[in-house]
């Protein structure tokens, strides 16, 4: 049962737009969230997922603000976050409101070479901006939390993601750093989580006006950051999970009242069919529960009209950076090798070397190397060793299409993700080294010793439970 603070009540009442009732709010606040998936166009299209789900029993539809968004209902015995196509990245869990600013980001976006997500983690947006630049350009994903830097780089991974860069700051730095760097910014801001409240019952039961206050002040140093660092002509999606004024509306009247010639308002009005519901008067979606059934969220969108004065001076360059650009001997042997397992072209000017590691980084990250500390760059491809190349599980998911990799079925991928050997029922001549695939989706690696195919997922890959409509799978 959900705990609303009275003191919540009061002062959220004031922020109620005309046409919304408060008892409608109360009571949505007590209803289940309908669960949402978000496809991964990076290695599959929505079609060819819901084509396959549907043959296990799913149900979809779709979301309206996010062409790859749906709804979804799965079988009983089916976890959705445990099952083969959740581990290969084909979907991402994601609420629905939560897909609506990567949408308003890139709605009429020309281009956009250079991308920063402010305050990542989990990763759901910053895997679907990445969606929405094909793996192209540069991403910064910047998180604050180091224990959230973790799931974070896990759902990057997981979910192919090959054009991002991780920095580990407060984001107040950005401005300083990368002053007017980007062509789209979102600051997907850390907030007091009003909107959260169907999902966390208990959200709410200790909120308290001093703690908007302070979460507030934060914002105002972000969004000010973020401006910073935006280009002149560039698009910044300022957004929250909560639903009060002070923490919304009133931060981008803040940054409109510091810089009032370079700041436009973008009305998003007309984001989707039915958006006007949730538009104030500003162009900005102030999305109440149950105005689309879903959680509660804050959205605007932001042009930078002119140049703003820098604030800060540029910080010194960074030195003792550990890579180099791959030297062409080693590029040819790698690239024979990618483009044997898994029919993939790279281009050198990417592939970077640091001791016996190869790493692709994203095209175009070159000028930013010397201007700040990145925790991550790109993807780490491969390993060099005396007995040649080998291709890490991270190379696999991102590089995508396996070329000649041996398909197995459903129960077999799941023995093959719990980290078991797989038996084979015909005895061949032993291969060496191969790629699995599920439903032509690489899985890993794996020795094929003649009779028994031997796993090579490396153990913290390995899963210890799985789900499936053969249902579910466990270790002892
Ligand atoms: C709303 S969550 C981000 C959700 C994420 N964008 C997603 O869609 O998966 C806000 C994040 O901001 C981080 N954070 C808190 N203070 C920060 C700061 N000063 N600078 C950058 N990030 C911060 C929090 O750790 C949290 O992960």
């Amino acid at each position: 049962m959900v705990q609303l603070n009275q003191d919540f009540i009061n002062s959220i009442a004031q922020d109620l737009p005309d046409g919304l009732s408060m008892d409608d709010f109360i009571a949505y606040c007590d209803k289940p969230l309908r669960p949402s998936l978000r496809v991964n166009t990076l290695k599959i299209t929505s079609a060819a997922l819901a084509e396959q789900l549907i043959a296990k029993g799913w149900q979809l539809s779709a979301i309206p603000w996010c062409a790859d968004g749906f709804w979804f209902t799965a079988p009983d015995n089916v976890q959705p976050g445990n099952t083969v196509e959740h581990l290969q990245g084909l979907f991402y869990i994601q609420e629905a409101s939560s897909m609506m600013p990567p949408t308003a980001l890139f709605a009429a976006l020309d281009q956009a070479d250079y991308v920063l997500d402010m305050a990542s983690a989990p990763g759901s947006k910053t895997t679907q901006i990445a969606a929405l630049m094909h793996n192209q350009g540069v991403l910064v994903a910047n998180e604050y939390s180091s224990s959230r830097t973790k799931i974070l780089h896990a759902n990057i991974a997981r979910m192919g993601v090959s054009n991002t860069a991780m920095t580990h700051f407060d984001a107040r730095v950005f401005g300083e750093y990368l002053y007017e760097t980007f062509d789209a910014i979102l600051l997907d801001a850390p907030c007091s989580g009003e909107g959260t409240i169907r999902k966390d019952p208990l959200a709410l039961k200790d909120w308290r006006q001093s703690d908007i206050d302070e979460i507030a002040a934060t914002q105002r140093d972000l969004i000010i950051s973020a401006f910073q660092a935006l280009k002149p002509g560039g698009t910044l999606v300022y957004s929250t999970c909560t639903l009060n004024k002070l923490e919304n509306h009133q931060v981008c009247h803040f940054l409109k009242q510091t810089y009032p010639h370079a700041v436009e308002f973008v009305s998003l009005e007309h984001l989707f069919d039915g958006a006007d519901k949730a538009c104030s008067d500003e162009g900005f979606l102030h999305i109440w529960p149950q105005i689309y059934d879903s959680e509660g969220f804050f959205v605007a969108k932001l042009r930078k009209t002119a140049s703003v004065e820098r604030l800060k001076p540029a910080p010194k360059a960074q030195r003792k950076f550990p890579f180099a650009q791959v030297n062409a001997k080693t590029f040819a042997e790698l690239q024979r090798y990618v483009a044997e397992r898994l029919n993939a072209e790279l281009n050198i000017d990417d592939v970077w070397q640091r001791d016996d590691e190869l790493w692709l980084f994203p095209h175009g990250i070159a000028p930013l190397l010397p201007l700040i500390r990145f925790q991550r760059i790109g993807l780490k491809l491969a390993e060099l060793s005396k007995h040649g190349i080998k291709l890490q599980q991270e190379a696999l998911s991102a590089l995508g299409a396996a070329a000649d990799a041996i398909e197995l079925d459903e129960a077999q991928a799941i023995e093959f993700l719990m980290g078991r050997d797989i038996a084979l029922t015909s005895s061949a001549p032993a291969q060496g080294e191969c790629l699995v695939s599920y439903q032509q989706v690489p899985l890993g690696m794996v020795k094929h010793l003649g009779h028994r195919l031997k796993n090579q997922l490396p153990r913290h890959q390995v899963r210890d439970k799985l789900s499936s409509s053969l249902g579910t799978v466990g270790n002892e």
